[in-house]
């Protein structure tokens, strides 16, 4: 099976949810590969024991633009964001970058807890025939433009 490779990324007030969350599925994420911002990682680190996290930098110093560009890459397959809703963010501009690039490479995001619940333990996880279909920017790149 093709390990498949997990973005996890909270805003301050929901990272308790998502460690527990991740702590709670523990079996499920034993085999995925797993990224994180800075601050989400660290804390998934110490709680779940687990020293393979892929730690980048800290959201609000660019961390959601280098998960972003992993997607556009093409190295991320799951992208679980719990932002906050009620708080005002310092790099609200990187958050819906990071957002708007999920959405254009066609990657499964959850913002919440039930969507979560509903992709991880979704038969496509564990399914290698099932790939989200990659979008064709051929028309996009390819188009006419002066210099
Ligand atoms: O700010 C974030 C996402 O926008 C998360 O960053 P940290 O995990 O470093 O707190």
């Amino acid at each position: 099976m093709a390990v498949k490779s997990v973005a996890l990324v909270a805003h301050d007030n929901k990272k308790k949810e998502l460690v527990d969350w991740v702590a709670d599925n523990r079996t499920r994420f034993a085999p995925l590969k797993l990224y994180a911002t800075g601050t989400t990682g660290r804390l998934l680190r110490d709680n779940l024991e687990r020293n393979d996290i892929h730690c980048l930098l800290s959201g609000p110093l660019g961390g959601d633009q280098q998960i972003g560009a992993k997607i556009a890459e093409g190295e991320i397959d799951l992208l679980v964001f719990f932002w906050d809703p009620l708080e005002p963010q310092p790099h609200d501009p990187d958050i819906k970058a990071l957002l708007r690039i999920a959405a254009l490479w066609n990657i499964p995001v959850a913002c919440n807890r039930a969507t979560a619940e509903f992709i991880l333990t979704s038969a496509y996880m564990t399914d290698d025939r099932h790939q989200p279909k990659k979008p064709d920017f051929s028309d996009y790149t390819g188009r006419s433009v002066s210099a």
